[in-house]
């Protein structure tokens, strides 16, 4: 699990080592790291460094002061002040100064540019001439290293802003929400995460890696049977909609339910045809899924109020997210992508993708539940207001019925005993890691059934 922090956070450990260790040399070392990482990158040619006026602007001036002595290095200093130690070492060094008009006619023979304009300081947006200088070098194809943000990000926000374009990222101690958050963070290229030294402390946002996956995944062993594994009951689809059910029933038995039970609205014949093992109608089970492919069906919220009078843990997707029982709904999953979210909260679809944390923790806060916000990143928010992120995938996934198969895994994540937050995470987690190992315009449907030898590989890594 990553610790993702904020600007806040992460000056409050920088404060903390000059209080404790004032011998220290923070930025020696960011700009060690930039140097490696840049050389690394790109072992020969022009660095062109793009400064700005704060310490971000310093870590890249001593970075040039490591390159300089072995490869040519120019600087443009972007706002005309520049960190005075840094300047005096990267010019004793060798690196040229030149102006806004020689960094730009300099790109065709730069094999990288440095983007040390600002960091954690950065004020969304660019001066109109900085802004100039990141579309040029879009332009030539340059590559751009940036140090620790891509310059006109905000360190702790989603949105893109004009910044620059960075095929790398040097970030310190722990990456922030603009690294892991789309759509900044397709903005960061290859994020590299240094350990400058600084003592971080969990926070409340955290982003899951595949090996807690593999170690969150409810392996059965030798005394499982199908009821300790999970019955999940599925309750989703329609007449109008019978796709739904199909995708639903799909994700839970790919996820490796003990057993599904169906008691949707689709024909049974068609849910027998595709998956035999599905047993029609009620019966004992320790999850349900909700919702799915309901459209504007008119019990809806008597069947969502069935599963709380039974205490079932329910995932509630789609059309069911508009008929919660009152109540808190603690071990419930609801799953929303932003304009349902936007609906449930009040407020536009906008909003949510634009304060993403922030509605989806509204929403674990206000009904007991987590949330489950899908789209280009997911968040799994909880009551308590910590939210982790999944594993990301790629945008093949972004297609009808993907949402289906998910509610459909979560419902047997949900039934195998994983809290209601895991579930999320690792449902939507792997998914995320199938369509990264299978990619290309695989249907939902047809990627759920990779999924079953994608968690046999990441379980048996461990
Ligand atoms: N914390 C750590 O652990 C470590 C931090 N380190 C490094 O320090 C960096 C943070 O440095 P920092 O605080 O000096 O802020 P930084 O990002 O350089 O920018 C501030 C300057 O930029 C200006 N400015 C901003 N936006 C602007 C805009 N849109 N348009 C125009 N101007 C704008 C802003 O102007 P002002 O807002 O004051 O008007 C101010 O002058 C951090 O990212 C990391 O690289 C490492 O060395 C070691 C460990
Ligand atoms: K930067």
């Amino acid at each position: 699990m990553r610790q993702i922090l904020s600007a806040k956070q992460i000056r409050d450990a920088e404060q903390h080592v000059f209080d404790t260790q004032p011998d220290v040399d923070l930025m020696g070392r960011a700009a060690a790291a930039v140097a490696r990482i840049a050389d690394a990158v790109t072992p020969e040619g022009t660095v062109l460094v793009a400064v700005g006026p704060g310490y971000n602007g310093g870590d890249g001036l001593f970075a040039a002061a490591r390159l300089a002595p072995h490869r040519p290095v120019l600087l443009w200093l972007a706002m005309g002040k520049a960190h005075e130690a840094g300047l005096e070492a990267a010019v004793r060094a060798g690196a040229q100064e030149v102006d806004a008009v020689g960094a730009i006619g300099s790109l065709v023979d730069c094999s990288l540019v440095i983007d040390a304009v600002t960091g954690l300081g950065s004020r969304p947006g660019l001066p109109a001439q900085v802004a100039t200088f990141a579309a040029a070098c879009e332009d030539e194809h340059v590559t751009v290293l940036s140090v620790d943000l891509p310059s006109g990000l905000d360190a702790d926000a989603a949105e893109p802003h004009e910044s620059f374009r960075a095929a790398h990222t040097v970030t310190f101690a722990a990456p922030k929400p603009c690294h892991v958050l789309q759509p900044a963070a397709s903005r960061c290229g290859r994020l590299h995460v240094v350990d400058i030294g600084l003592d971080v402390e969990a926070g409340n946002l955290r982003q899951a890696e595949e090996s807690d996956v593999a170690r969150w995944w409810p392996v059965p062993h030798e005394g499982s049977d199908k009821y300790s594994r999970g019955v999940v009951t599925v309750d989703t689809g329609s007449e109008t909609y019978p796709g739904a059910a199909l995708l639903s029933c799909a994700g839970a038995l790919h996820a490796g339910a003990g057993m599904v039970r169906y008691t949707g609205r689709a024909p049974s014949g068609l849910i027998m045809s595709r998956f035999p093992s599905v047993v029609i109608g009620d019966g004992r089970s320790e999850a349900t899924v909700l919702g799915s492919g309901w459209g504007d069906t008119d019990n809806a919220a008597s069947r969502v109020e069935w599963a709380k009078l039974h205490r079932l843990p329910a995932v509630v997707d789609a059309d069911a997210l508009y008929s919660l029982p009152n109540g808190r709904l603690e071990g419930w999953l609801l799953t929303p992508h932003a304009g349902e979210l936007g609906r449930i909260l009040g407020c536009t679809r906008a909003h949510v993708e634009a304060q993403p944390l922030e509605c989806a923790r509204e929403a674990a806060r206000h009904t007991g539940a987590s949330v489950l916000l899908k789209g280009a990143t997911q968040y799994i928010a909880e009551p308590s207001g910590r939210v982790t992120i999944a594993v990301a995938g790629p945008a093949w996934t972004a297609r009808a019925g993907s949402g289906d198969v998910l509610a459909g895994i979560c419902g047997a994540l949900l039934a195998s005993g994983l809290p209601a937050w895991k579930a999320g995470v690792v449902g939507a987690s792997i998914q995320a890691i199938t369509a990264t190992r299978h990619p290309g315009p695989y249907t939902p449907d047809d990627l759920s059934a990779r999924m079953p030898q994608v968690i046999a590989e990441l379980t048996s890594e461990l």
